[in-house]
């Protein structure tokens, strides 16, 4: 129904911006951008979902590249693992995101990417009355089988310190029952957890997590819950050492971690810090150790969040991105965290807040600033529009070397700094900056005047939230993982992280299959009770055998060689089937190396790679031996063949490369320079969690500043989330702030179309008289020809300025002239065509004349003729007529 209209000819609607978006890159063969804006719970998310729907349908018109339905099923998991229920909105986005589809040069989707912000970390482990902790939590505790919940060790949400906290306020909004508990539910009203987590589990699909991925991501949020159940006491009154209450806890958070129990407990409870060249052990004091215990937390559902990111943005990339000289067109959208003022406001609502007047002020320089500076610069009279510039208040947040989160910086660097000390600093140097006042009563906050309204932050917990890193000890203990997914998660470098799971996925099928050999060997030769011995000897050289992958394998080559190499079964259960069976997170199966650890996919190849032997290895005879590379050999082949037989259809279709992953880690770079700077070796700080944040809103707004921007601006029409419910102060209250009024103003006054004289003139030649010169006078003689209305158009020095009803009136004046001029050549063509006919055909009867009659003008000559004469020019004329 939008497909092709002119933006204001019909009802507005989402759809219709998306459709002028991508006819805008088609024809002028720019990148466009979206940017969605608005409070908490206006519709930002669900615009965007229209939009990247819209986006993707357009683009299916000629041929599908699949790339859409990945496009898709990102929003969901995105959403599961980023959103939840806040005061304002059921589902609420607690991180920013900016979707950029990429487009062939046919208007077919090629790719996208996904660029997220600052994804609020306190909800993990804190949440404000009638707030819920990330859905993902909720789904999976009401959709995992009997089978899940026994493997993943999920108890009941109620049961979790995480997601119960809720339930243990009292209800201040009422006075008479303030004191009592209120027990708020788990499920939010019209949700269906169970059927949402099927959902989730479909669109992990749709972006390419196979069923073991999705294990080891269920089985860390289980993780994670648990960690927030450990509790701490005192050990003795007299010292500050601590214990934990319900040891119980620490062996199933390290099953599932599958780090080593001592060395958890040891991070849950001890800091250690280096001094001139020795290494210190130092016990949490009680108040300290609750704090480690949700930083590890935040830190692995962060990481966690960053990978899923991560991996969806390699799922959407297309292997032409990789060429640097691929042609690119590409229309983002933007949908960023809305304004927020809450009750108690913090470093979050700070940043977000900050983000949103960004997005003002990038608008304002749109559709005011740049353009009434233009106006000027090009002479044409205008009677100025006022609008509200927050540029005062963005400077007051964020110029250097003073401003708000400079100061709070400074403070971060100080060890004796405290609330009050961060508080005093702001108020010395901006006491009298109209855009922030302090409250009168001694309380720990300061306000902040901005475009949307006065909005007071607690400033407690700013400084520990601004440095809210993860922390070298955990990055260290989890790096001790025994599960490639959890080294993954903490790896700085994807590409490092990769090469390091092929190649243990290599050498670990290599010794399974040397053991598969030796195995035969023995049993062959009757001496079956050695090979245990044999196999232990192996387990001694090398560490890593005794990882249980190696003894499933071993389990798998076993069973494969007392099915006496059966590959002609009707249904085999290959080994290879086997390997890439779903019970993968119990038994830490071959499948965790090879693909969770991020190399999906990879597992075949290295088993190909195994098969085939290489030639330095064997050369070196580090594994194998002359009598038993035949065997090895043997099983090798089977599996191959298996694999031949089976894994086609099974194949990840995502698979992971070097290329790919080193062109991803190179746009993700900004986002993962804090994990660099995270590990026990390196001396430098990283930079804050503000001063990210402000890299990635600078990155944003350069990427933003280089497409032709639309602006959505969604309105909240009720506080209550009901629906048909529209509350006209807090429409009109958005309305003023947006400034949406002046935009209307400079929409009616302004000019919103603009040509250079040359581009006028190129682009409406045909309307033009003939001669018309590119210049000032020429455009407004023409125009005065026409009689285009003089309120509707100026020529300015360069520029030729029009409104939208002229432009669409010169535009069907060139569409008429246009029509009228194919029509005049299709007569003129028409004519010449009939002429040309007429012509051979009056050559053709002279010559018909000529032969029959020579010296004479034809049968019905001088001479007369008849009836008998005519019938016998019959078959003379045919075959001239036929040979035409
Ligand atoms: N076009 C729409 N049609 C129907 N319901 C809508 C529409 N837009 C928004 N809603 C309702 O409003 C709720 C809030 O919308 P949404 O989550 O998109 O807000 P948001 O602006 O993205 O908020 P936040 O900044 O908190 O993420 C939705 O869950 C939905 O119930």
């Amino acid at each position: 129904m939008y497909d092709n209209h002119t933006l204001g000819k019909l009802e507005p609607h989402i759809y219709a911006v998306a459709d002028v978006a991508y006819h805008a890159m088609l024809q002028r063969r720019k990148d466009q951008c979206i940017v969605i804006s608005g409070e908490s719970g206006s519709g930002k998310t669900q615009s965007t979902n229209f939009l990247i729907h819209h986006l993707t349908a357009l683009s299916q018109k000629g041929f599908a590249s699949g790339v859409e339905q990945i496009i898709l099923g990102a929003g969901p998991v995105l959403e599961a693992f980023g959103n939840a229920k806040t005061a304002h909105n059921n589902n609420s986005s607690r991180f920013g995101k900016f979707i950029q589809v990429n487009y062939q040069e046919s208007g077919t989707v090629r790719g996208a990417y996904v660029e997220k912000y600052l994804l609020e970390k306190s909800r993990l482990v804190y949440q404000e009355h009638n707030e819920r902790n990330y859905h993902v939590f909720y789904y999976l505790l009401a959709g995992a089988s009997e089978e899940e919940r026994k493997t993943f060790h999920l108890l009941q949400p109620e049961e979790y310190h995480y997601l119960n906290q809720m339930t243990k306020k009292s209800n201040k909004l009422h006075w008479d029952n303030y004191y009592e508990s209120e027990l708020d539910c788990f499920t939010v009203e019209g949700e269906d957890l169970k059927h949402d987590f099927e959902r989730l589990q479909l669109a992990m699909e749709m972006v390419g997590f196979l069923p073991a991925t999705r294990k080891q991501i269920f089985s860390l949020l289980s993780a994670i819950l648990l960690l927030g159940n450990i509790r701490y006491k005192k050990k003795t009154y007299r010292d500050d050492s601590i214990d934990i209450c319900n040891p119980e806890v620490l062996p199933i958070v390290s099953e599932l971690l599958e780090v080593k129990e001592e060395v958890l407990l040891e991070a849950l409870t001890t800091r250690k810090t280096v001094t001139v060249g020795d290494r210190l052990i130092v016990p949490y004091k009680l108040a300290e150790a609750g704090t480690v215990r949700d930083s590890m937390a935040k830190s692995l559902y962060s990481a966690l969040f960053d990978w899923i990111v991560f991996r969806t943005n390699h799922a959407l990339l297309n292997n032409r991105d990789l060429e640097d000289n691929a042609k690119i067109l590409s229309i983002g959208v933007l949908d960023i965290f809305g304004f927020e003022d809450y009750e108690n406001n913090s470093f979050e609502q700070f940043c977000i807040n900050f983000a949103n007047e960004r997005l003002q002020h990038y608008f304002n320089q749109h559709i005011f600033k740049l353009e009434q500076e233009e106006y000027r610069a090009e002479g044409i009279s205008w009677h100025n529009i006022d609008y509200i510039d927050n540029s005062g208040c963005i400077n007051l947040i964020s110029k250097k070397p003073t401003a708000l989160l400079h100061l709070l910086d400074e403070e971060c660097n100080f060890p004796q700094a405290t609330n009050q000390t961060l508080l005093d600093k702001f108020r010395r140097q901006h006491d009298a900056n109209r855009y922030i006042e302090f409250p009168a009563v001694m309380e720990p906050a300061f306000i902040i005047h901005h475009y949307a309204g006065k909005v007071k932050y607690g400033v407690k917990d700013f400084r520990e939230k601004n440095t809210d890193h993860l922390r070298p000890d955990i990055v260290a203990l989890l790096k001790s993982s025994k599960k490639a997914f959890i080294c993954g998660l903490m790896g700085i470098d994807p590409v490092a992280t990769f090469r390091w799971a092929v190649l243990r996925a290599y050498f670990r099928a290599l010794v399974a299959f040397r053991e598969a050999g030796s195995r035969h060997t023995h049993s062959k030769t009757g001496s079956e009770a050695a090979v245990p011995s044999a196999a232990l000897k192996t387990v001694d050289s090398f560490s890593f055998l005794h990882h249980p992958v190696h003894q499933r394998s071993l389990e798998i080559l076993q069973r494969c060689k007392e099915e006496k190499y059966s590959i002609t079964r009707k249904n085999p259960r290959s080994p290879l089937t086997d390997l890439q069976g779903t019970n993968a997170v119990n038994e830490r199966g071959s499948r965790e190396s090879l693909y969770a650890g991020g190399c999906n996919g990879r597992g075949s190849r290295s088993l190909r790679l195994a098969s085939t032997g290489s030639p330095t290895l064997e050369e070196d005879g580090i594994f194998l031996n002359s009598d038993k590379s035949k065997l090895l050999e043997r099983a090798q082949g089977i599996l191959l063949r298996n694999k031949n037989y089976k894994s086609k259809p099974s194949l990840p279709k995502h698979l992971l490369d070097v290329k790919s992953l080193r062109y991803l880690s190179s746009v993700t770079l900004h986002d993962r320079i804090t994990k660099s700077l995270l590990h026990l070796h390196k001396k430098k700080k990283p930079p804050s969690i503000s001063a990210q944040f402000q890299a990635s809103l600078n990155k944003l707004m350069e990427t933003l500043g280089q497409s032709e921007p639309y602006f959505v601006k969604c309105i909240r029409s009720n506080a209550e989330k009901l629906p048909l419910r529209f509350n006209d102060s807090l429409v009109l209250r958005q309305l003023r702030y947006t400034g949406m009024l002046e935009t209307v103003r400079i929409r009616q006054s302004g000019y919103s179309i603009k040509f250079t004289f040359q581009h006028f003139v190129s682009h409406f030649l045909i309307l033009l008289p003939r001669g018309t010169s590119p210049t000032k006078a020429g455009i407004r003689d023409f125009f005065r020809k026409i009689h285009l209305a003089p309120a509707g158009y100026q020529v300015g020095n360069t520029m030729v300025f029009l409104r939208e009803a002229e432009r669409q009136h010169l535009q069907s004046l060139l569409h008429q002239e246009v029509l009228r001029r194919i029509a005049a050549l299709q007569r003129r063509f028409r004519a010449v065509l009939e002429r040309k006919h007429f012509v051979r055909m009056r050559q053709a009867s002279s010559m018909i004349q000529v032969t029959a009659w020579p010296g004479t003008r034809g049968p019905l000559g001088p001479r007369g003729g008849g009836c008998n004469q005519r019938n016998r020019l019959v078959p003379l004329v045919a075959p001239c007529l036929s040979s035409w």
